[in-house]
């Protein structure tokens, strides 16, 4: 079976939540050994799979899962916006921390190397590739262009302004063109993402609500704040 069928099986068995476990940078929890934990409990309570960033978190991640993780790195380049697997290399080592899908930014914007070269170097390590997109516009290219999986997980990022709800909107676009899409960013809680799932999502991103504890605690102490004024 391929790894897209295991997923597809998974995610019918069990609902489709793929646990980001990214920790905000320098925070005490921005260890591998953390992030390898938080990872490991996300399965044991029955995620389908995981979005890891950094080539320490992945190995350390990859020692402990049985589960796909799909790799990222994220860079900050002086020439362009763009910050997640921007690089050749980036992908190379990847591959080699033991990624089994490997995203991309997959937006229009200037970039060092092609959307086509990283999806074909991902492909040339025999590993499925996942763009990262923003709109519809790119969600379409990625696909044209190869990519096995489809994210939103930009939208509401290469603007000015980020809304505080997830985009369903450019999750029912994409599903409706044919795309395999994950939806990603700002599902905050089981009912926006179970809304994903019904917006057409094969599976559903959580990163922030589950494993980024300042954030969390930011939303608390707003909401607290508001009481107390
Ligand atoms: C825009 C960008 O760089 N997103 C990143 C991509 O990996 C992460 O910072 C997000 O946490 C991830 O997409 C999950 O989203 P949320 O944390 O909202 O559940």
């Amino acid at each position: 079976m391929s790894l897209l069928e295991q997923l597809d099986k998974k995610i019918a068995e069990t609902g489709g939540l793929i646990v980001s476990c990214q920790p905000v940078p320098k925070s005490p929890l921005d260890k591998p050994e953390i992030v390898a934990a938080m990872a490991l409990a996300a399965q044991q309570a029955g995620a389908v799979a995981l979005r890891i960033e950094g080539i320490a978190n992945l190995r350390t991640t990859r020692a402990v899962v049985s589960i796909p993780i799909i790799g990222i790195l994220k860079r900050d380049l002086d020439a362009s916006q763009v910050r997640i697997t921007p690089l050749l290399d980036d992908v190379n080592a990847l591959a080699q921390g033991g990624a089994d899908i490997i995203a991309v930014d997959g937006t229009e914007r200037v970039r060092p190397v092609t959307v086509a070269a990283l999806l074909a170097r991902i492909h040339h390590h025999a590993l499925l590739a996942m763009a990262d997109c923003s709109t519809y516009e790119d969600g379409i290219m990625c696909q044209r262009l190869g990519a096995e999986i489809i994210g939103t997980t930009l939208s509401g990022y290469t603007t000015q302004i980020t809304p505080e709800e997830p985009d369903l909107a450019l999750v029912k676009a994409l599903s409706d063109a044919g795309c395999r899409v994950i939806a990603e960013g700002r599902y905050n809680t089981p009912a926006q993402a179970a809304n994903a799932m019904r917006h057409g999502a094969w599976a559903v991103t959580v990163g922030s609500a589950i494993t980024r504890l300042e954030h969390i605690c930011q939303w608390y102490n707003t909401a607290l704040k508001q009481v107390a004024l």
